[in-house]
């Protein structure tokens, strides 16, 4: 009958091949992103250390087995906190990461081959380790400044993996240069218990936070106007109501613009409707440089768009689109080697203060346009208080 750890790095070996191939596909499936194959190739690295493990009696020498395992537990330790850098853009250079790694296995080394010390040995490669998972905890989860679940557990699971690492390699090193039985036995139940639970609870969150992040991109794709990458009426509608929610808790202004480019059927007729479209490519882009990161853009259907921004003061708030109509008045867009004048006419509604669902104001700026149309276009109108 095998040792019960037998069978435990049985399973972990089974599952790590199991993570690396469904990384793997998940690297070939989401767009081959780059921090996918490290995930993948990570916990190869990791199937390799079990099956080191595994095989550790077919090795003619101890020293080699154990040089063997702590460099692809460093290894995998390295591609997983990279893997994770990239997925969240830290400037963390890889060649940093790699000397860390190379650092850590230079010491097993001195204290495995030049002067052996056994506490030395097994511990200082784990606390290298636990600094690579800590980096990766802090990685996750400053990522953004509202972390989402999947990234909360994925941060939380790496921080208690290190704990976990910190543990046995705390008792590891207590041995001091000689072999504990005691403490080997102790090591031995730490390594075998709580490593085992809280590494595949750091893999399964892994794969949740992945999850989370394509159902994150699918929202935004369902949000999200693909001429113009503006938001769509589902998406202006969604982020506008949560913007006005926010903006009822500070001393902004806000107001809705409602603007439509005027005889676009024109613009088709003339230029065709690869014509018309850049166009509308061209005016939004110019528009976006023309008003603040926080500010939201839709495309409500057709050459209709919305735009709701907030300003420090209502009169800045209404002159921006008196800025936006003269801007696009003056810039022609270049087509072909042509060029194409275009004016729009706008429609103003002030939101400040005004307890007024987000519907009802974009009726009252669309009413608001329609006067700018209907009195000779190329023009901004307010919607005045009275009429609502
Ligand atoms: N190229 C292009 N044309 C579009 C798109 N969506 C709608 N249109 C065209 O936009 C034109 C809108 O025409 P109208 O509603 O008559 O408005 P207009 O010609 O701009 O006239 P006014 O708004 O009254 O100034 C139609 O010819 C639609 O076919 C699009 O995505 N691309």
């Amino acid at each position: 009958m095998e040792s019960p750890f037998t069978y435990i790095l049985i399973t972990l070996f089974f599952s790590s091949i199991l993570l690396s191939i469904i990384f793997f596909m998940t690297w070939q499936t989401m767009g081959k992103q780059k921090y996918a194959l490290m995930f993948s190739l990570s916990f190869l690295a990791s199937t390799v250390l079990w099956a080191n493990s595994l095989f550790k009696s077919l090795f003619l020498s101890h020293e080699l087995y154990w040089m063997i395992g702590c460099s692809v537990s460093m290894l995998s330790v390295v591609l997983g906190t990279w893997g994770h850098c990239l997925r969240t853009n830290t400037k963390i250079h890889p060649a940093t990461l790699l000397g860390i790694g190379v650092f850590g296995m230079m010491l097993t080394y001195y204290f495995t081959y030049i002067s052996p010390h056994l506490g030395l040995r097994m511990s200082l490669y784990l606390y290298v380790d636990v600094l690579l998972l800590m980096i990766t905890s802090v990685v996750i989860i400053k990522h953004r400044t509202k972390s989402r679940p999947a990234e909360i557990g994925a941060s939380l699971m790496h921080f208690i993996f290190a704990m976990c690492i910190l543990v046995a390699a705390s008792i590891a090193l207590s041995q001091g240069k000689e072999m504990d039985v005691e403490l080997i036995k102790l090591y031995a139940i730490v390594n075998f218990t709580a490593l085992p639970a809280a590494y595949v609870g750091m893999s399964v969150f892994v794969i949740y936070m992945l999850a989370s992040d394509l159902a994150e991109e699918m929202k935004l794709l369902a949000m999200t106007d693909p001429l113009t990458d503006c938001f769509n009426r589902r998406g202006f509608y969604s982020h506008a109501k949560q913007k006005l929610l926010e903006l009822q808790k500070q001393p902004q202004h806000a107001c809705l613009i409602y603007w439509d480019i005027d005889k676009f059927k024109a613009i088709n007729d003339q230029f065709g409707h690869a014509g018309g479209d850049q166009v509308l490519i061209s005016i939004t882009q110019l528009i976006k440089q023309h008003i603040k990161k926080d500010d939201l853009i839709g495309r409500m259907g057709g050459e209709e768009f919305v735009i709701l921004i907030e300003r420090s003061n209502y009169q800045e708030a209404i002159n921006v689109a008196e800025r936006l109509r003269a801007m696009i008045n003056q810039t022609p867009i270049v087509y072909c080697g042509q060029q194409i004048s275009v004016t729009a006419s706008f429609g103003v509604v002030e939101l400040s203060n005004q307890d007024i669902p987000i519907e009802q104001a974009i009726d009252l700026a669309d009413s608001a346009l329609y006067q700018a149309k209907s009195s000779g276009r190329n023009k901004v109108v307010f919607s005045e208080l009275s009429s609502r």
